[in-house]
């Protein structure tokens, strides 16, 4: 099988995102989770540009990646200086990376306006830099930066870069769409002149995604002889982005019928997605192709209906090809066959003709034209089947809540206060707590008296809390009279779940969510002991 080798450009282009910042040590372990998914390069950085990056070359000199072979990049020297007294050229050869990657211009705009210096100096500082840099590097590369925008302003010139790299014995040239603003036809057509100028060039591509295009152009640069390609994970990088690895790899292998990664090794793509964005401290693309959590999601009743036989009626591939899985949805849009899965999914095999079913479902729509959201807050709905199925215990039984808010003086820091009186067995516990804001204070109160009964409780937390007012004057009246619907994010060490409730006062929406996400805790602990037990019998 032909084989197309993915350089992974995370660490360094992808940083250039604007909200990504990574640490050496983010680097480091997000470098053992590419080389993991087996990438064949990892570009960790640009050593002559920062500390950090210079100290992660260091650290990787000790931990180095197992098969991926790691690249230092930085450009061609500087025009006032040589080769051989550049402190970036310098600094890619102290990195002692086996790779090194230099880019250089190629469109005379950047040569004349951005470097201002003559089109002659510039074929200069790129032969001559990569010449200094051949006896320091196992494999040379040269990223002709601008290519697309200079072959089309003038192609002798941009031809003419890469005589001099080659000259200079750089192993591959990688051809930049660097504004993201070329068209797949016209990557095309460059790639085949570029082939027919320099039959003896290996060629890659490295591409920015300023028109949606990034990945079209890389898999229309491999169709039409490029053998590298260039990106970074979830697509992150400068403006709108790199090509997004995440789709590209699959593409060329599920598609294409290319290699790029080790046999098997393509189930790895979802987890090594999701732990860069963890790493990066940035939330996951839901609507990401193959890896998000909404590529396999179903919520059309007819489409779950025809999913339940056959997935490929609404599937391109089976999602664990690339390590995802399908996922049901519940809204007003549902059909008997989403309470079906979804049922099956919580561990209760119904069937069609189940009268619970259509109970379900029943109830399902008629909550969702109040407000609640179940798509959005699964934890709430998994509750409500096991409670409408007899499955629930009831934990506690909320007699009252009260809360007090005071605002003293227009400076002051308000003080708020709950007391929550609740049932527990036949033991009543009456508790007060203070709080920041009214729901802080419940969720205190509320842990407070319950946590004599239910210890876990303490490790629980809030992660988010969402308000959102439910369209004006069709529900209320409108303006802060309306009703809102309180989506509350809880999490412990293994999981994280979303609840909702909703009413015209939030502090009630907050309760039913606040409640639910609760009981939601104990129930899912109840289970694992369950199954733990039923296991060691
Ligand atoms: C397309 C790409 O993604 S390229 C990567 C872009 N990434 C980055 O720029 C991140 C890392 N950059 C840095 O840390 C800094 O910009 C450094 C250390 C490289 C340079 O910093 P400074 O010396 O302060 O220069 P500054 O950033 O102001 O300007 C860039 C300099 O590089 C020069 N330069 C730009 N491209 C090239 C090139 N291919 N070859 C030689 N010199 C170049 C510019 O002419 C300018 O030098 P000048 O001011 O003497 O004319
Ligand atoms: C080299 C590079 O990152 C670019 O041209 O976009």
């Amino acid at each position: 099988m032909q084989t197309v080798q993915i350089y992974d450009t995370t660490l360094r282009d992808g940083t250039q995102s604007e909200e990504l910042t990574l640490s050496t040590e983010d680097k480091q372990r997000i470098a053992a989770r590419l080389d993991h998914l087996g990438v064949a390069y990892i570009e960790g950085g640009w050593p002559g540009s920062n500390p950090r990056d210079k100290r992660f070359f260091a650290e990787m000199r000790q931990h180095g990646p197992r098969t991926a072979k790691l690249a230092a990049f930085g450009s061609t020297h500087a025009a006032k200086t040589t080769a051989h007294a550049d402190e970036n050229l310098l600094a890619l050869v102290e990195s002692g990376a086996p790779v090194l990657t230099i880019f250089g211009k190629t469109w005379d705009i950047h040569v004349t306006e951005a470097l201002q210096i003559p089109l002659e100096r510039n074929l200069e500082l790129i032969r001559d830099s990569l010449a200094f840099l051949r006896s320091h590097a196992g494999e040379l590369f040269y990223d002709a930066e601008h290519f697309f925008d200079g072959y089309k302003a003038d192609p002798a010139y941009a031809t003419a870069c890469l005589r001099k790299a080659l000259e200079a014995r750089a192993d591959l040239l990688v051809l930049c769409d660097t504004n993201g603003g070329t068209l797949p036809g016209e990557i095309a057509a460059i790639m085949d002149a570029v082939r027919r100028d320099l039959p003896e060039a290996r060629l890659g591509i490295h591409a920015h995604n300023d028109c949606e295009l990034a990945v079209a152009n890389s898999l229309a640069a491999v169709e039409h002889g490029a053998v590298h390609v260039q990106g970074t994970i979830n697509g992150y990088g400068e403006r709108c982005g790199n090509a997004n690895l995440c789709s590209i790899i699959p593409n060329l292998e599920l598609k294409m019928g290319l290699s790029c990664l080790p046999d098997g090794h393509l189930r790895r793509l979802s987890d090594a997605s999701a732990f860069v964005s963890e790493v990066a401290n940035l939330r996951a693309f839901k609507r990401q192709p193959y890896i998000g959590q909404s590529a396999f999601t179903h919520k059309g009743g007819v489409h779950v209906s025809a999913v339940r036989r056959n997935p490929r009626t609404y599937e391109h591939i089976e999602p664990e090809l690339v390590g995802n899985k399908r996922r049901v949805l519940l809204s007003d849009l549902a059909g008997q066959a989403n309470i079906l899965l979804k049922a099956r999914q919580y561990g209760f095999d119904l069937d069609k003709d189940d009268p619970f079913v259509l109970e379900l479902l029943t109830e399902l729509k008629t909550r969702e034209e109040k407000g609640y959201e179940y798509s959005a807050a699964e934890a709430s709905y998994e509750l409500l089947v096991n409670r409408v199925l007899g499955r629930a215990r009831s934990y506690f039984r909320l007699i009252s809540v009260r809360i007090m808010d005071s605002v003293l003086t227009a400076d002051a820091e308000p003080f708020t206060e709950a007391t929550v009186m609740l049932r527990v067995g036949g033991v009543v516990e009456h508790t007060a707590a203070t709080g920041k804001g009214p729901v802080n204070a419940m969720d205190c109160a509320l842990r407070k008296a319950l946590e004599r009964f239910y210890p876990n409780l303490g490790e629980m937390r809030l992660m988010d809390f969402k308000v959102r007012v439910l369209s004006g004057m069709a529900r209320g009246s409108g303006g802060t009279a309306s009703e809102v619907r309180v989506l509350i994010e809880s999490g412990d060490s293994q999981s994280r779940w979303t609840t909702v409730g909703v009413s015209y006062n939030i502090i009630e929406a907050s309760r039913q969510a606040l409640e639910d996400s609760i009981n939601y805790k104990l129930f899912k602990d109840d289970q694992k002991k369950l199954t733990q037990a039923i296991r060691d019998i």
